[in-house]
């Protein structure tokens, strides 16, 4: 599975620029990307659901990305994908099973997409979560080589997505190529062996999450003062070096430094006694939000092509919470 120097432009807008990576046999792999990245177009490229610019090309199993979904190489659960309306679960599952050239019997793929208890239930019926079951399902009727998922446990509860990742495991077990786009960075950090960051329809970054943790430098410092902070020690607080970013809560301070040691060598300079003082790595997502962070600062606000929305916090769930 090969992308080469593939990009895809709309209009005036390039959602994709040049991309060139290539996925192994048996991968799990996050693509990673704040809104407009150009995480949907790289798998709609994939499965041919649109070419790529001239001069770039993608490859699958040695032959185009159609012919491989016609060959029932790939699967696939999408954002957008409806499903038929008016028919109950098993027979949506069955029909798809059918249609597989190397489909599996209905009543396994039902068992494992935790679908048996409501097979008989309408399609039309359906909470998201189970709709979204439903599209795993169709996604996993039969042995592909490549299941490519879209954003694949958006509305699911947690025991759903339990559910969902250890089939994907399974399937990642039986040499299957599992990609995914995702804005749950605590799963791609749980799931994926290898992590890609879209970042303007480019490739920002491709290593291990540890790497890409590493790659993004930072660390958070975390402590609690005596007492709230006055103006005067606040400002001191935020002038300390190495820091990008900093958050006061009472008396509760959070930081995130490129040079913890000279912050916190600074911090003590300050005649301070931080309590419960903690110094630690990055999680994926706060790395993500660094790597990202600074590419729009060298790229500066101007850089996005018309239509390309800057990140929005509101649409990722591990976003809301996230902290310095
Ligand atoms: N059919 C289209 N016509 C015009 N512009 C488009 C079209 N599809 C996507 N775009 C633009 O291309 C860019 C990349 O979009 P894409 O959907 O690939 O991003 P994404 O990373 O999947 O975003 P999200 O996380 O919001 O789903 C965006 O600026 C988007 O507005």
């Amino acid at each position: 599975m090969e992308f080469t120097d593939a990009s895809k432009t709309y209009g005036s807008v390039r959602a994709l620029s040049g991309l060139s990576v290539r996925l192994e046999a048996g991968e799990t792999v996050a693509l990673l990307g704040p809104n407009g990245a150009g995480k949907s177009t790289t798998l709609d490229l994939l499965l041919g659901l649109r070419t790529p610019d001239p001069g770039g090309t993608v490859r699958l199993f040695g032959t185009t990305p159609r012919q491989a979904v016609t060959d029932g190489r790939v699967g696939a659960v999408l954002q957008s994908g409806g499903l038929m309306e008016g028919v109950r679960v098993r027979e949506l599952v069955a029909l798809g099973c059918s249609l597989h050239p190397r489909g599996y019997p209905p009543e396994q793929v039902l068992a494992t997409a935790g679908l048996t208890e409501i097979a008989d239930r309408r399609v039309d019926k359906l909470s998201g979560g189970q709709a979204q079951r439903v599209r795993f399902a169709l996604a996993t009727a039969g042995a592909s080589d490549l299941l490519v998922l879209d954003e694949p446990t958006t509305g699911m509860d947690v025991a759903s997505r339990q559910t969902f990742w250890a089939a994907m495991r399974d399937q990642a077990a039986a040499g299957r190529t599992v990609l995914f786009a995702t804005h749950y960075l605590e799963e791609a950090d749980e799931v994926a062996d290898r992590v890609l960051v879209l970042h303007r329809g480019q490739l920002l970054a491709d290593g291990s999450a540890a790497e890409i943790k590493a790659m993004a430098g930072a660390r958070r410092i975390a402590f609690t003062l005596d007492a709230v902070p006055d103006g005067r020690l606040e400002t001191a607080l935020r002038g300390l070096p190495g820091l990008t970013r900093v958050q006061l809560a009472g008396s509760s301070v959070r930081m995130r430094s490129e040079d913890p040691d000279a912050t916190v060598h600074a911090l003590y300079g300050l005649g301070l006694y931080p309590r419960d003082l903690e110094v630690a790595g990055l999680g994926l997502e706060q790395a993500f939000l660094t790597l990202t962070d600074r590419a729009e600062a060298q790229d500066g606000p101007d850089a996005a092509p018309s239509g390309h929305a800057r990140p929005a916090p509101s649409a990722r769930p591990a976003h809301e919470k996230a902290n310095v």
